[in-house]
C-alpha cells in the first residue's frame, strides 16, 4: 500500500519535463550499477521512432470520453507480464483473439462499441512487494519484468541491465506490428468470429453459449450481405481498432520515448506523449502525489490510468484527479479500482459520489484481479474465478447505487489454455495448477474463463 498521500506536487506546470520526474522521490525502481550503461541504453532510444502515433493517442482519448459517458465499454487486458521469451508471436495472437471474442460478446450483449486496450507490447516492469528473495540461504533481488532483470533465480540473471530497455523496445514494435497487422489483415474481420475460439474453449459451456451468439450474429451479416453491406464495403467489419497499455513503472525508458508534437517532427502541437504505448497506467503501489511517477505521468496527453485500491480516501482520489487532470478532460483518466472481492459496498460508493459531485468526467474501470491474489498450501500465487466476479458484482451494484457508470473491465489473462486462476467452467482446483502454469508473476484468467467472465459482463451491461 502507498503511504498517506503527501501534499501536491511542487514542480509547477510549466516546469513540467520529460525528465522533471528526477527531482521527485522514486518507489519500485531498479538501481542501475552501470549508470553509463543506462544513460547509452535511453540515448539509443530516444533517437529511435514512438512505438505509437499522437493521432492514435487522441484517437483513443475521444474514445475513452464516449465510455466516460455510458456510450462505450473499455475491456483492457493482457499478460501479467510479457516476457522476451515467447516472442513467435502466438501468445499475442491468443491475447488478442479472446478479447476480441470478448468484445464481440460485450458489443452484442450491451449494444455498445467496446474499446479494446490491451495490456501488451510493453507490459515488462512489475512492481514488486518486496525488494528481495529468498530460496534456501541465497536472497536475490526481486524478478522485477523482463525490461528490467531476468526470471530465473540466479544472480546474473537478477541483476538490473540497462541493455534489457532496448530489447523492450525492439519487443515491443515486434508485437505491435503483429497487433497491426492482425487488427487490419483479415483475421479481426467479423465474419472470422467463429474462427476465435480457441480448441479447448470449443466444447465448454462458455464455448457453446459463444457459437450460438456468433452463429446469430453471422445470420445478421449475411442479411446485411444481402443487402450489400459487406467487408469489402465496410472497415468496421473488416478491421478493429487496438491500443496498447502498459504500467508507465521504469521512468528512464519511458522519459526516452516521450515525444513533442506528432513525435516525427512534422507537426509541433506543443503536446508531449509519451510514445511507448497509447495508455499508460500508475500502480498502486507507485502513486504517490509528491512522487515521480506521478510527476511523470502529469506532463504527457497520453490516457492515463491509476490503480486505486480499498485504503484510498475521497481525498486521496480528488487530489489525484487534480495532479493529473485539472483540466478535466474527458477520456484523459481512467480510474481503476482493485479492491478485493467483499470490500466495494463499503469502499467504492463514497470515492463515486466525491468524484460524480466534482463533476469530474473521468472514465471507472474495475480491476477484480489484484486484490484477490492468494497463495495456495504449495506456496503457488492465484486468484479464484468466484472472487473475480464477485468482485465485478460489487463493481456494477456500487454504481448502480451512486448512478455513476461503470465503464470497464481492467484483466490480467491470456487466450491460452493456462491454469493459473482457480475455478470457471473448467473448475480448476489447487492440484490443477501445476499443469500449465507459465506467468512469470501473477496468474491470469485463460481463455475459457475469460469469455465466462465477459458473458458475465455483459449480462451486467444489459441489466444496467
Ligand atoms: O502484478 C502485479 C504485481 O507485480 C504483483 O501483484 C506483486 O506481486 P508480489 O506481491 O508477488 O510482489
Ligand atoms: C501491479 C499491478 O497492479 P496494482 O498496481 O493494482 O497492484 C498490475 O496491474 O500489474
Amino acid at each position: 500500500m502507498p503511504p498517506p498521500n503527501a501534499p501536491a506536487a511542487t514542480t509547477p506546470p510549466s516546469a513540467w519535463h520529460p525528465a522533471s520526474w528526477r527531482t521527485h522521490p522514486a518507489r519500485q525502481m531498479p538501481t542501475y550499477p552501470d549508470a553509463q550503461a543506462l544513460a547509452s541504453a535511453c540515448g539509443q532510444l530516444a533517437q529511435f521512432p514512438p512505438l505509437i502515433f499522437a493521432g492514435e493517442v487522441r484517437a483513443l482519448r475521444a474514445q475513452l470520453a464516449e465510455v466516460a459517458a455510458g456510450r462505450a465499454f473499455l475491456l483492457q487486458g493482457g499478460d501479467c507480464a510479457e516476457s522476451f521469451d515467447t516472442l513467435d508471436g502466438a501468445a499475442a495472437r491468443e491475447t488478442f483473439r479472446v478479447m476480441l471474442q470478448m468484445a464481440v460478446v460485450l458489443t452484442y450483449g450491451a449494444a455498445r462499441p467496446v474499446v479494446k486496450v490491451g495490456r501488451i507490447a510493453g507490459q515488462f516492469a512489475k512492481p514488486r512487494s518486496a525488494d528481495t528473495e529468498t530460496q534456501g540461504d541465497v536472497t536475490l533481488p526481486s524478478y522485477r519484468g523482463d525490461i528490467i532483470n531476468g526470471a530465473p533465480f540466479a544472480a546474473a540473471d537478477r541483476a538490473p541491465q540497462p541493455e534489457r530497455l532496448l530489447r523492450a523496445y525492439s519487443a515491443s514494435a515486434a508485437t505491435l506490428n503483429l497487433l497491426r497487422a492482425l487488427a487490419q489483415g483479415g483475421f479481426a474481420d467479423l465474419h472470422q468470429l467463429h474462427a476465435w475460439t480457441a480448441d479447448f474453449v470449443r466444447h465448454s459451456p462458455q464455448g457453446q453459449r459463444y457459437q450460438a451468439l456468433a452463429d446469430r450474429i453471422s445470420e445478421a451479416l449475411a442479411f446485411m450481405a444481402a443487402c450489400g453491406f459487406t467487408s469489402q464495403h465496410m472497415a468496421q467489419l473488416r478491421e478493429v481498432a487496438v491500443y496498447t497499455s502498459h504500467e508507465a513503472l521504469l521512468l528512464p525508458y519511458e522519459e526516452a520515448l516521450t515525444r513533442r508534437g506528432d513525435g516525427l517532427r512534422a507537426q509541433d502541437t506543443g503536446d508531449w506523449f509519451g510514445g511507448s504505448a497509447h495508455m499508460l497506467w500508475l500502480g498502486e503501489r507507485t502513486r504517490q502525489l509528491d512522487g515521480a511517477h506521478i510527476e511523470y505521468l502529469r506532463g504527457i496527453a497520453n490516457p492515463v490510468g491509476v490503480k486505486i485500491g480499498p485504503q484510498a480516501t475521497p481525498a486521496d482520489v480528488l487530489a489525484l484527479l487534480n495532479a493529473i487532470d485539472p483540466a478535466r478532460q474527458p477520456g484523459r483518466t481512467v480510474l481503476i479500482t482493485r479492491m478485493g472481492a467483499g470490500k466495494l459496498a463499503a469502499h467504492l460508493p463514497p470515492l463515486l459520489a466525491a468524484v460524480r459531485d466534482a463533476g469530474h468526467p473521468a472514465v471507472w474501470a474495475c480491476d477484480p484481479m489484484h486484490g484477490n491474489t492468494v497463495t495456495t498450501r504449495h506456496g503457488v500465487k492465484t486468484r479464484d474465478f468466484d472472487n473475480i466476479v464477485q468482485e465485478v458484482r460489487e463493481f456494477f451494484a456500487a454504481h448502480a447505487q451512486e448512478g455513476t457508470v461503470a465503464g470497464g473491465l481492467h484483466v490480467e489473462l491470456t487466450g491460452q489454455d493456462v491454469t493459473e486462476c482457480r475455478g470457471g467452467g473448467q473448475n480448476l482446483t489447487d492440484d490443477n495448477l501445476q499443469t500449465n502454469y507459465t506467468s512469470a508473476c501473477d496468474p491470469r484468467l485463460n481463455g475459457s474463463q475469460s469469455l465466462e467472465l465477459a458473458f458475465l459482463v455483459a449480462d451486467l451491461l444489459r441489466g444496467r
